[in-house]
């Protein structure tokens, strides 16, 4: 399988290659030159399986060969092995086509523990089989840089810079990342938003001599492997609803792009996907995208739902280069228009092809506690804000007979003040957990300036001797 870049100008690589690259070298993301295909009856094989054996079966044809079956499967067992539902992510009934599927079982409370835990032993793997060391950076709104820091803790080849928007992240996020007392662990709290740190991510991929000098890669949902993971949990979800036989739809709380980027994947690999519905907050960049066709920033609203406080959403990318027939070339200069003025159009033909099959909502403040208080009061169920986000829009977008998922990003524990503000109910974290709050912090803060976040890293990271 080779990996392409958006931007058309990188070197085409390998899956291993992909995977350590994080940030192709012309700015570019990764993805397959070509989905791999399953058919009905393939898919089909995969009901009653365990989500470790569907896993593999999703996964394979993406890692093609490069790793051994035998490795992957391990890894995959003991990634999953962490989980603390048995099924990894369980579907949960909450109206007659309604359910919400819960991503949250992993260490850190939120779903990325589902990519990360195993993107963790995928990079060990192969930095291990080259001899190799390298240094992860990483940006965060909040749970990425928990779920990668748990998953990368202790790791000898690597180590790992996490940069999060200082004082815009809930206190149990802050915890999950200042508090780990594994030497190869760095939280970083800069001054400045999620798309400040997303940036300065991205300058130090473009910035060679640096790249080269410590050996960078990437764990957000920029490198390929991130999404490949997220793709397997459309198809046990899909699968326990009577999928192939029967078309459904997914709503996912959207920010950065990759969660419901995967449910594209997983469509294109042959899922039967009927809508793909984004759901925004008040941050609502996507939405108004694609009611105007016109991509354009506007400045940063804090929310309850601070994961998805995003403007600069880096996996419409990938979308914007599937829905344009791959045409590396506008994309280009899509890219271009945005760091120069801040927006960019989408052509005319390209938007259509977007809409065939993604709807988009919003979800203001004021919905979001609604949301989470009337599904309490009517299912018995607690949604954390991001979930919300997520039902009410997937409510607004629901077809008649037919099941609607919304993905269930995160345990409400993450965010207690503004679960207990709209429900009255104080979420307990669980009990590996439940000292969080009282270990030690460690973290340095720094400003938002490209040299000096990567003058920090260069002293410390051990890839570049
Ligand atoms: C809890 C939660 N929900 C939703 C999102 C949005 O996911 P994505 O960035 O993949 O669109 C995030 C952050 O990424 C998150 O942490
Ligand atoms: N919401 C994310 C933002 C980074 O997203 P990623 O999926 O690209 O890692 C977070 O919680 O950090």
């Amino acid at each position: 399988m080779d990996y392409i870049s958006t931007r058309g100008e990188a070197p085409v690589l390998g899956f291993c290659d992909a995977l350590l690259a994080g940030l192709a070298r012309d700015g570019g993301l990764y993805l397959p030159a070509t989905w791999p295909k399953m058919s009905k009856r393939e898919i089909k094989a995969l009901r009653g399986k365990s989500y470790q054996d569907v896993a593999f079966a999703v996964l394979k044809p993406f890692v093609d060969g490069e790793i051994e079956d035998a490795a992957l499967k391990a890894m995959i067992d003991a990634a999953y092995g962490t989980f603390r539902h048995p099924a990894v992510a369980p579907l949960v009934q909450i109206g007659p086509n309604d359910f919400v599927l819960e991503l949250f079982h992993g260490t850190t409370l939120a779903f990325k523990d589902v990519a990360m835990q195993l993107l963790g032993r995928l990079m060990d793997h192969v930095l291990k089989a080259k001899g190799e060391r390298a240094t992860i950076v990483g940006a965060t709104s909040g749970d990425t840089g928990g779920a990668a820091i748990d998953a990368f803790a202790g790791l000898d080849n690597v180590d790992i810079f996490i940069l999060f928007p200082k004082g815009k992240v809930s206190p149990v996020q802050q915890r999950q990342m200042t508090t780990s007392k594994a030497a190869n662990v760095h939280a970083l709290a800069v001054e400045g938003n999620f798309d400040d740190c997303q940036n300065l991510v991205k300058e130090m991929f473009n910035h060679a001599a640096f790249r080269d000098k410590v050996r960078l890669s990437g764990v957000n949902s920029i490198n390929w492997a991130r999404i490949m993971a997220q793709v397997v949990y459309y198809f046990t979800a899909a699968l326990s609803l009577g999928g192939p036989d029967r078309k459904m739809s997914f709503t996912v709380p959207t920010g950065n792009f990759g969660d419901i980027f995967a449910g594209y994947v997983a469509r294109e690999m042959g899922l039967p996907i009927d809508r793909l519905v984004i759901a925004t907050n008040d941050n609502d960049i996507l939405a108004r995208t694609l009611k105007t066709g016109r991509y354009e920033m506007r400045g940063v609203k804090a929310t309850t739902s601070p994961s998805m406080d995003i403007q600069i959403s880096s996996n419409f990318e990938r979308l914007l280069f599937e829905a344009s027939g791959r045409d590396a070339g506008t994309i280009r200069g899509q890219m271009a228009s945005l760091k120069q003025s801040g927006a960019f159009d989408i052509e005319p033909e390209t938007l259509k092809v977007i809409k065939r099959v993604f709807r988009a909502g919003r979800a203001t403040e004021k919905d979001v506690a609604k949301t989470i208080r009337t599904t309490l009061s009517e299912t018995g169920y607690l949604l954390d804000p991001h979930t919300a986000c997520g039902v009410f829009v997937a409510a607004k977008n629901q077809k008649p007979q037919s099941p609607m998922v919304t993905l269930a990003t995160a345990h409400p524990a993450k965010f207690p003040a503004a679960v207990k503000l709209a429900s009255a109910i104080d979420p307990a974290l669980p009990t590996w957990l439940a000292d969080l709050m009282d270990r030690e912090e460690r973290f340095d803060i720094l400003a938002a300036d490209l040299g000096v976040v990567e003058g920090f890293i260069a002293a410390r990271a051990r890839a570049a001797g």
